[in-house]
């Protein structure tokens, strides 16, 4: 059965005679796996806009796509990816007046952009001074090829060696304490599915790569599992993924009743954010992650 009702109270003004009826709404908990979803951007924050725009644009190649001034919320976005945001997934950084670090917390993983060659990007990306932390070379009890490399921000970036690419920002990596809650949540609440899951006994940690297509077709979610940590502090730099959809009211009640059996909760209920009139309903994992799912349309009216 796919369906789940919930009893809706009558209005108290309702004749008695009436009073025994209740409404009952059906909750199609099959909506996210059919709706046009997609993930469309990483929001996170950033002490200086200027330094991290040269930062992604000369070392790491991405592209400035735009920029929006708050003034009277006192602060800025800039949106850069590897392409357009209609058919790319891409960073939105935040920057608040007067706020130049942040605390990144030990829950973040990494961004992970693909490519070609990784021995030839980390070149590229030492002479532009990037901060290499793990030199290129086959990952530990594997063959592919990665490197890492921390942004001015103390954002780690994995580069990792694909033979074809079509979006090179590949993967948002982030460490959970209970990796099957974690998957069943984000098979539930978001569509997603397991496309790939390995679990590395020797350096003890299992990963879950979820996407809502293959791994080297769009950009996927990787959760990680380090065997025995159940908690990690979230800090203050990193902020939500932000995934598409077509009805952010029915996807709010599988998520609502998502969170009931798991764990997690709606922060922000569905609805437009005003000022702007983009839908959106935001969400808690049962870690404390944050993912806002966005009306597609009205994402796509804001690009206009
Ligand atoms: C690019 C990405 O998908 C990787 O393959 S990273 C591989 C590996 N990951 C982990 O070790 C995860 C557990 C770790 N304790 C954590 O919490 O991040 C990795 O980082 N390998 C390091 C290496 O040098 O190969």
């Amino acid at each position: 059965m796919s369906g789940f009702c919930v009893g809706l109270s009558l209005p108290t003004d309702i004749p008695h005679s009436l009073s025994h009826l209740v409404v009952m709404a059906e909750i199609d908990l099959e909506w996210p796996k059919k709706d046009n979803r997609r993930l469309l951007h990483v929001v996170y924050r950033v002490g200086d806009l200027e330094r991290t725009i040269k930062f992604y644009t000369e070392a790491l190649g991405m592209k400035l796509l735009r920029q929006r001034d708050v003034p009277e919320e006192k602060y800025a976005n800039a949106f850069l990816g590897f392409g357009d945001e209609q058919s790319h997934f891409v960073v939105e950084l935040t920057y608040n007046y007067g706020v130049t670090s942040y605390d990144v917390g030990d829950g973040f993983g990494h961004f992970a952009i693909a490519t070609q060659d990784v021995y030839k990007l980390v070149e590229h990306i030492r002479a532009k001074g990037g901060n290499i932390t793990r030199e290129a070379g086959p990952v530990q009890g594997g063959t592919t090829v990665i490197a890492f490399v921390k942004d001015p921000d103390g954002y780690t970036f994995a580069l990792v060696q694909r033979p074809i690419v079509h979006d090179p920002f590949c993967q948002i990596s982030l460490r959970v304490g209970d990796l099957e809650r974690a998957i069943k949540f984000y098979e539930k609440a978001l569509g997603l599915k397991v496309v790939r899951k390995v679990d590395n006994p020797e350096n003890k940690y299992t990963i879950a790569i979820l996407g809502y297509k293959e791994e080297d077709d769009a950009t996927v979610l990787e959760l990680t599992y380090n065997y025995g940590v159940t908690e990690y502090s979230k800090g203050t730099a990193y902020a939500q993924i932000a995934v598409g959809t077509d009805d952010v009211y029915k996807s709010a009640d599988v998520v609502n009743l998502v969170t009931q059996e798991l764990g997690g909760k709606i922060t922000r209920q569905p609805g437009p954010i005003p000022g702007l009139n983009t839908k959106v309903v935001s969400f808690l994992d049962p870690d404390g992650w944050k993912t806002v799912l966005v009306d597609n349309e009205d994402f796509l009216k804001e690009l206009e």
